[in-house]
């Protein structure tokens, strides 16, 4: 089977590329190959074909469910995930298991979240003080991990909550490092060699985050409350095809994989985008006329509606996508991408950063300039920070949202600065693109004038 071309180097060097430096290994393969290259960086023995053409892009995503498997193309994921988790899942599995998990991200459940998206924030921003300086990306995870706790979740403030979100934080800071992103790639070096070992520290955390997910597990199954509609209520009510409901490993799982999909990610977008806000000039003279149009103490729900706010957070994903590239689609059965035959077992994956840059779509792709996003519309497969297709991103609507409210109630609030002026780069943390450094920023004043919103307490 002839691949699209790629580098020659041996898989080793391209994986450690991959590793250590991914934007420049996409940029300088684009600029040699085109649209559509191969790389030997899957960590699995095979490689990865990257599409950046939108054409291509949109016949993967529009294509019958049963033609890819992603399964066995997330695998580096699992010992994070867990087995059972909805993204090692392929096939009618996957089908149904997204269709159980999809109410509570439903744009409509959106409402309700609003007001607690809103006490949640200045809840966590209220102990600033003026000359502060702090990590954003900290903060922003803070927050990101009490919304999917309580909203999506249902999981009352409390010891437990409190324990799981410093855990999930360790555990996700510490496998984020450069040097232990090297280990999520090579499985062969994943040795539980004792407390003071990366592996063995990371092991010892998911230990620990488990037995409070299992207790949570326990509580709910002793004490069943047939009115809730959060996640675990859901899946817990859940029966298969042959009526069996899911275990407690398969819960657990499943829990452990939404949590950890559902609040890096939000919280990454959220420091990158204050870090634009407060870097590119205009933006933020914009952003809080836009906020002032709203009054005061406007319905949390209403910042979600504000085309510049909205704008800007499109533009945030659009320079800087949280994943680089979406699952991997593993070929089953031979199938025609843009004229070009891919054989069973061709791993595709469209490749959002380079898509994302390209000129053609993207004017002075590498400005970051929300206006783009109020000039003209575009296609799902010129603009998919959340992929497509089957596999689309649980938290479409969610996490736009959220990032709307969390931004407006801290601009309405706070009057912030880059601490730091040199410009932040986009480094590797583990799966994900990150800000290096987490954005630091100094806390100048509150908007004494302009104290819009009246604080609750959570
Ligand atoms: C700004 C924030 C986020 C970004 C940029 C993002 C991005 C993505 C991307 C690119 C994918 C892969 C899609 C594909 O291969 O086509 C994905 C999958 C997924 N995301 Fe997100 N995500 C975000 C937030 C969330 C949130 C808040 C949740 C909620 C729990 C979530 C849950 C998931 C799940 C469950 C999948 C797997 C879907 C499947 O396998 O069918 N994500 N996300």
């Amino acid at each position: 089977m002839k691949l699209p071309p790629g580098p020659k180097t041996p898989e080793i060097v391209q994986l450690l590329q991959w590793v250590a430096n991914p934007l420049t290994l996409m940029d300088d393969c684009a600029k040699k190959y085109g649209d559509m290259f191969s790389l030997w960086v899957s960590g699995n023995g095979k490689p990865i074909v990257f599409l950046s053409n939108p054409q291509a892009i949109k016949e993967v995503f529009t294509a019958d469910y049963k033609q890819f498997d992603t399964g066995p193309a997330n695998q580096l994921a699992k010992p994070i995930l867990g087995q059972y988790s909805l993204m090692l899942m392929d096939g009618d599995r996957h089908r149904r298991e997204r269709q159980l998990l999809m109410p509570p991200f439903h744009g409509e459940r959106m409402k309700t979240y609003g007001q607690l998206i809103q006490d949640i924030t200045l809840a966590v921003t209220d102990e600033w003080e003026i000359g502060q300086k702090f990590s954003v990306r900290e903060v922003m995870q803070e927050i990101s991990l009490r919304v999917i706790l309580q909203a999506v979740f249902g999981l009352q403030e409390g010891t437990r909550s409190q324990q799981l979100r410093q855990l999930l934080s360790e555990m996700l800071d510490e496998i984020s490092s450069p040097f232990n992103s090297v280990l999520l790639f090579f499985p062969v070096l994943q040795k539980d060699l004792g407390a003071w070992s990366p592996w063995g520290r990371f092991l010892h955390r998911q230990q620990e985050i488990s037995k409070l997910l299992y207790a949570e597990i326990k509580e709910r199954r002793e004490k069943p409350d047939p009115s809730r509609t959060d996640i675990l209520s859901l899946l817990m009510s859940a029966r298969d095809e042959n009526d069996r409901p899911m275990t407690d490993a398969e819960l657990h799982d499943e829990l452990r994989s939404l949590l950890v999909a559902g609040h890096e990610t939000t919280a990454t977008s959220l420091a990158w985008a204050l870090y634009s806000i407060h870097r590119v000039p205009g933006v933020l003279d914009k952003l809080l006329q836009e906020i002032d149009s709203l009054g005061n103490n406007p319905d949390p729900a209403a910042f979600a509606k504000l085309p510049y706010l909205t704008a800007v957070c499109n533009e945030t994903l659009r320079i800087y996508p949280i994943l680089f590239i979406t699952f991997g689609r593993i070929v089953k059965s031979p199938i025609e991408i843009t004229g070009h035959l891919f054989e069973p077992g061709t791993q595709l994956a469209a490749c959002i950063y380079l898509t994302h840059r390209r000129e053609d779509i993207y004017p002075e792709p590498d400005k970051f300039k929300p206006e783009r996003f109020l000039e003209r519309q575009f296609s799902p497969y010129e603009y998919f920070p959340f992929g497509g297709g089957n596999r689309r991103c649980l938290g479409i609507a969610l996490a736009p949202f959220e990032m709307k409210l969390v931004l407006g109630t801290i601009l309405s609030r706070w009057q912030l600065a880059l601490a730091d002026k040199r410009p932040v780069r986009p480094i590797r943390r583990g799966f994900t693109l990150g800000p290096s450094g987490g954005v630091r920023m100094v806390v100048c004043d509150r908007h004494h004038q302009k104290s819009r919103i009246v604080e609750t307490t959570v």
